[in-house]
């Protein structure tokens, strides 16, 4: 799938936040969004998954198909999306079957030992530590194939191992022709462009 970004200005909370934000991703590419605290990288993202409207501007995914875009992404951003009642299993099997898309995913047990913790599969997810939350979030990745992948600080709370085991997932979508736009502070052992966003200095909309 091929991305492009025309022109998009987003605001929040009455502030421009993004201003004529042009770029394009291809099939197969990486775009790693970097800028200081409150630059709009997440809002960014969040705007890409249509969880927050653009002001101006356009979104063009292609081939177009009836697909919105936001059925072909994955987003996994800050918070935890999962039931801290549910196990590990339960989750991914509830996102299996809401994200469900054409492509054989991996098994809800596949994805989770793909993040190094199969053997957590049967606990409540509230007992996981904040590292092992993080790959949890994660596997939901593998679940369900989707070809772009929003990933705000995908690294936060990961071990250097586990950080590994991230970078090798995210180059094996890259390889298969999927691609990943990724907000982080944190350098990325990834190939691709850099976006760099500049903070707005709460211009007033
Ligand atoms: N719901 C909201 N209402 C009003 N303003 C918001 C809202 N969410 C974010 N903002 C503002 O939008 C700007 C961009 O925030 P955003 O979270 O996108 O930045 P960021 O680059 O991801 O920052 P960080 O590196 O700290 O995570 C900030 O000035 C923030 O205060």
């Amino acid at each position: 799938m091929r991305l492009e970004a025309r022109d998009l200005c987003v605001e929040r909370g009455g502030r421009v936040v993004l201003h004529d934000l042009s770029f394009t991703l291809e099939s197969g590419e990486s775009l790693i969004v970097t800028g200081q605290n409150g630059a709009g990288k997440s809002t960014l993202l969040r705007t890409l998954a249509g969880l927050v409207p653009m002001t101006r501007g356009r979104l063009i995914a292609s081939p177009q198909t009836e697909e919105e875009l936001a059925e072909r992404l994955h987003y996994i951003g800050h918070a935890d999306a999962f039931k801290g009642t549910l196990t590990p299993i339960e989750n991914l099997t509830f996102w299996a079957a809401m994200l469900r898309t054409d492509a054989p995913p991996l098994s809800p047990r596949a994805a989770l030992g793909e993040l190094g913790i199969e053997h957590l599969g049967d606990l409540p997810s509230a007992y996981l530590s904040a590292g092992q939350r993080r790959r949890l979030s994660l596997a939901r990745l593998l679940v369900a194939a989707r070809p772009l992948w929003l990933l705000d600080e995908p690294t936060t709370a990961l071990d250097q191992a586990s950080q590994d085991v991230l970078f090798t997932l995210m180059r094996k979508h890259i390889e298969k022709g999927g691609s990943i736009i990724a907000a982080t502070h944190a350098p990325l052992d990834l190939p691709g462009r850099t976006l760099s966003l500049t903070a707005t200095d709460g211009v007033a909309a």
